[in-house]
């Protein structure tokens, strides 16, 4: 499918949106304005949970947060119902941000905890507020105006909910694909890897989490003038469970999720309320849970990952355009070769009782391939994530051009033109090669959520991507750019990490063991590419245990052994030292 079908068929779609009042029943309108209500809480629960890894059962906390201000500003104090969508963002966002600040730094399950916590408290609050009608909470909610027009009409409203939702998918969709969006596309395999592209992902997830709850609180502010009544048991964590399982059916990892499993629970739910005390007079309440439990454990096992993959696979493939020429991002200048880049003085890492890497000292000229050599448990990895930043030192000094970078964070180290790949490759499997290559632009473009949401980052985009495809055909991996990277074999992703590093314009190239899984006419091919980084005066520290591949390719090569370091000096020194030869490669080299 082409780009310009899929243009085709999402007009198509809003037409039919549009169509709808004038084809269905009035019933099946406002089933309708709630799928949508509940699309676009179930859309910030896509873009948290299935897409930035953070699990929330709170979100109604969110919802209810926005429900009560505009019920307060609009049916208590008197004002319109847009003076209540202003407190109700700026609330939902704003409480979302002070509870994201303490409880983001929580990982995994402690994390999705403390939304349950919350989504009580919430809950109790509402229910105990005398002024917000306890229990029994809020009745004659005035409808929302437009002009003189007031939205009392299912069909009226309907128009307002679904421009919104249209609105906010679109919105996502441009920021999923811009600058920011892949960083938090990328935050679900942990934060070293974006880290050290200079993401500063604590920033991105709590963006994501603010994003999330504006959503449930737009969700909230037409929610409750829809309905027209509001209580606290609209927003307890039952529901907040409920809007996670739409997302979860739908799929948590795309967008058209929010609407499929909004749409797809809502109708469900009708037919069971419809149907079940038919079937079960007296104990309908009771064996509803235990309807929805057996449904969705039935889709966990046929459609783990949502109906929306399962559609997405029976539909041809998306036939992407490969990025066009445009106008290279801005270069760092490097420095003159020759001077020293990278000094390590006495460097020391402890791990409880073992010395990892034990007072090492070795400098890093400008312009030379340097070679970082040892038997297994070395400490040559964790001396790499020592000067990355990726780990503190527990002694020692490290200094990389001249700035003292001992205690920078590792984006900032990343930032002053340090980049590396990994000893166990870090990718994001399920992004394509450009996209993961583009990842490594991060801290040469600038565009921020906005830019990005309204498509106002455009040429930078253009420019980036054509820098990622440069990268991709510079190692070899330019045939195929929207391959997903989990598809290519460990050799080749190893090699798309240097593609990612080096769409960084780095000034220091740290690659740990990069030819470990190439085979020999590849090892061959890096070693051309690295020589030839090497003519542009790029620097390189590298980690390899192949010597044949190390020896021809170095200029200088540094020994550890036992955490310690062992000698330097040239290839043919290092090859002749009887110590390295008999003690530590056994004759291997
Ligand atoms: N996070 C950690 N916690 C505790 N011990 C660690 C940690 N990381 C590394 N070590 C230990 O430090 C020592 C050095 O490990 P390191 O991975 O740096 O060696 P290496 O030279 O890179 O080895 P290899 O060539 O096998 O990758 C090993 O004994 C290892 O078990």
């Amino acid at each position: 499918m082409s780009p310009r079908t899929l243009r085709l068929v999402a007009i198509a779609a809003v037409v039919l949106i549009a169509a709808a009042p004038f084809l269905l029943q009035p019933f099946t309108i406002t089933l309708m304005n709630y799928i949508g209500v509940f699309a676009l809480i179930a859309l910030g629960l896509v873009l948290l949970t299935g897409i930035g890894g953070m699990v929330s059962f709170g979100q109604t906390a969110f919802m209810g947060i926005a429900a009560y201000s505009t019920a307060w500003v609009s049916a208590i104090m008197g004002y319109s119902p847009w003076a209540g969508l202003v407190l109700a963002i700026v609330l939902s966002g704003a409480v979302a941000a002070a509870l994201g600040a303490i409880t983001l730094k929580l990982q995994g399950h402690f994390l999705s905890i403390s939304t349950v916590a919350w989504g009580i408290a919430i809950y109790f609050t509402f229910g105990n507020i005398e002024g917000l009608g306890r229990n029994s909470g809020i009745a004659s909610i005035p409808p929302i105006s437009v002009g003189t027009v007031a939205l009392v009409d299912s069909n009226q409203i309907y128009y307002l909910i679904w421009a919104m939702l249209i609105g906010a998918m679109w919105l996502a969709h441009n920021m999923l694909d811009s600058r920011v969006g892949r960083a938090m596309r990328a935050l679900r395999g942990g934060n070293s890897m974006v880290e050290s592209l200079g993401v500063d992902a604590f920033r991105i997830r709590l963006a994501t989490f603010v994003i999330a709850a504006i959503l449930a609180g737009l969700s909230g502010w037409l929610y409750t003038h829809l309905g027209r009544f509001i209580s606290p048991v609209e927003f307890d964590v039952t529901r907040g469970i409920e809007y996670l399982m739409m997302a979860m059916v739908g799929g948590a990892g795309y967008l058209a999720g929010a609407v499929v499993g909004s749409g797809l629970i809502t109708l469900l739910k009708n037919a069971v309320q419809d149907y079940l005390p038919l079937i079960a007079p007296g104990s309908a309440g009771q064996l509803e849970i235990v309807v929805y439990s057996a449904i969705f454990i039935l889709f966990l096992q046929r459609a783990r990952n949502g109906i929306v993959p399962y559609i997405a696979a029976l539909l041809p493939d998306v036939v992407h355009e490969r990025p066009a020429e445009a106008e290279p991002l801005p270069r760092r200048t490097q420095p003159a070769p020759g001077k020293v880049l990278l000094e390590v003085e006495a460097a020391q890492k402890r791990f409880g009782g073992l010395a990892a890497v034990n007072n090492v000292s070795f400098e890093v000229m400008s312009g030379e391939i340097l070679g970082l050599i040892g038997p297994n448990g070395a400490g040559k990895s964790t001396m790499f994530n020592l000067v990355t930043g990726a780990m503190p030192l527990s002694a020692g000094k490290v200094t990389f051009d001249g700035r003292d970078i001992t205690r920078a964070r590792q984006r900032k180290i990343a930032e002053a033109g340090v980049a590396r790949t990994f000893q166990h490759v870090k990718l994001r499997p399920n992004m394509t090669l450009l996209d993961n290559v583009l990842l490594g632009t991060y801290a040469r473009t600038k565009a921020g959520f906005f830019s990005g949401a309204l498509g106002l980052d455009a040429a930078e985009e253009k420019r980036a991507r054509y820098e990622a495809m440069r990268q991709l055909e510079r190692v070899g991996l330019g045939d195929k750019p929207f391959e997903l990277a989990g598809n290519l074999p460990l050799g080749n992703q190893r090699v798309l990490e240097i593609a990612r590093a080096l769409a960084a314009d780095p000034v220091l190239l740290v690659l740990d063991e990069p030819a470990a899984g190439l085979r020999k006419q590849e090892k061959a091919a890096l070693s051309a590419l690295l020589k030839s980084l090497r003519e542009e005066h790029l620097t390189i520290l590298l980690v390899e245990h192949d010597m044949e591949f190390v020896m021809g390719l170095v200029d200088r090569i540094v020994v550890m052994e036992f955490g310690t370091k062992l000698c330097e000096g040239d290839p043919a020194s290092v090859r002749a030292d009887a110590r390295v030869q008999e003690a530590y490669l056994g004759g291997v080299v």
